[in-house]
């Protein structure tokens, strides 16, 4: 049976953005990264009240077809209860269509404020860490960002239910605890890119030796970031997408030869256009300065751990 929440119960999420990929794992590695949407939701007397501070704020929807309060009102089916009217505030960090995984934060927001609300009445009802990384994959479409957010550190997902989109799919993820000398640079450019039109210029066919090079620099890529971190270079070198994405992308293709010219582990961060730099030492002041000098934003993150309810 669906319990009413009373109303004035309030919970913040503080949910991490991601970069999936890594290079060579397309769809399936990902990693939490320290910049952090906030998303507070009360429950009211009735209706739906939304209010936007920060990126974002001046192009998303304020009602109910704001990715944040479509997830809340989702977590809260899933849960098993009903609000009567609900008031969201959003305080947005993450870049929108940088390749930082913002919707999948968004909705692992939503998702686990709502689960918030729900645990706070009653603590059976709480949803597990599975499940917010089914719920958060099957809304969004990218388990590699979703689960990242959910879980922190970096992951591996995957799915059960083999190769269709039907509502059966199971999405699965482990998380990997990242050696701590690793740390990560953005490279964030101003313009936006749109992960369907990037997804749009994938081959439906790759070569054999392609995925054979896939396959091997991702299995490594999970070596290299769990204690050889001397491997991360060899352990981000990718055929199957980049290459392929390079054309709609050249300022971030340009920044990723140029840094693994360098000796620095490059990838494209998700679906771009954003540079993801993994290093175990200082990021050189020569490249950070150049990288300026072209519009791109640098940003030195940690890694990070999964969405936090307070
Ligand atoms: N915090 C947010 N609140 C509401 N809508 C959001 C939020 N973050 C992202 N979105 C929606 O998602 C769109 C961006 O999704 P898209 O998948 O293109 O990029 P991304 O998630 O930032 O990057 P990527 O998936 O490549 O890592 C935005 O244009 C906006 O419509
Ligand atoms: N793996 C997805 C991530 C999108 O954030 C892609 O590269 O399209």
């Amino acid at each position: 049976m669906t319990k009413t929440l009373p109303i004035g119960l309030t919970v913040t999420a503080r949910v991490p953005a991601s970069s999936a990929n890594l290079g060579p794992g397309f769809d399936t590695l990902g990693l939490a990264l320290g910049l952090y949407d906030e998303i507070t939701v009360t429950t009211t007397a009735s209706g739906l009240t939304i209010s936007v501070e920060g990126e974002g704020a001046d192009d998303v929807p304020w009602g109910p077809s704001h990715l944040v309060v479509r997830a809340v009102e989702r977590g809260l089916e899933s849960a098993g209860v009903w609000a009567d009217g609900l008031d969201v505030v959003c305080r947005n960090v993450i870049p929108h269509s940088r390749g930082l995984g913002s919707s999948a934060s968004a909705v692992v927001g939503g998702l686990a404020a709502a689960n918030g609300l729900a645990s706070k009445v009653d603590g059976e009802l709480a949803l597990s860490l599975e499940q917010l990384v089914q719920l958060a994959s099957e809304f969004e479409g990218h388990p590699d960002n979703a689960a990242a957010s959910v879980l922190g550190g970096a992951v591996v997902s995957w799915t059960e239910s083999g190769v269709g989109d039907g509502e059966d799919r199971r999405y699965r993820a482990a998380r990997l605890d990242v050696d701590p000398g690793i740390k990560a640079v953005v490279l964030v450019p101003n313009e936006r890119s749109s992960t369907a039109h990037t997804r749009g210029l994938l081959p439906e066919f790759v070569p054999h030796r392609d995925a054979a090079f896939n396959v091997s620099r991702a299995a490594l890529a999970v070596v290299a970031l769990t204690g050889r971190p001397d491997l991360l270079l060899p352990a981000t070198a990718d055929l199957l997408h980049q290459p392929q994405r390079a054309p709609a992308l050249p300022l971030t293709t340009e920044w990723i030869a140029r840094l693994r010219g360098a000796g620095i582990a490059a990838a494209v961060s998700g679906a771009g256009p954003t540079v993801l730099a993994l290093i175990t030492e200082q990021f050189p002041d020569d490249l950070r300065a150049a990288a300026e000098v072209a519009g791109l934003q640098v940003l030195d993150l940690e890694l990070a751990e999964g969405v936090h309810v307070r």
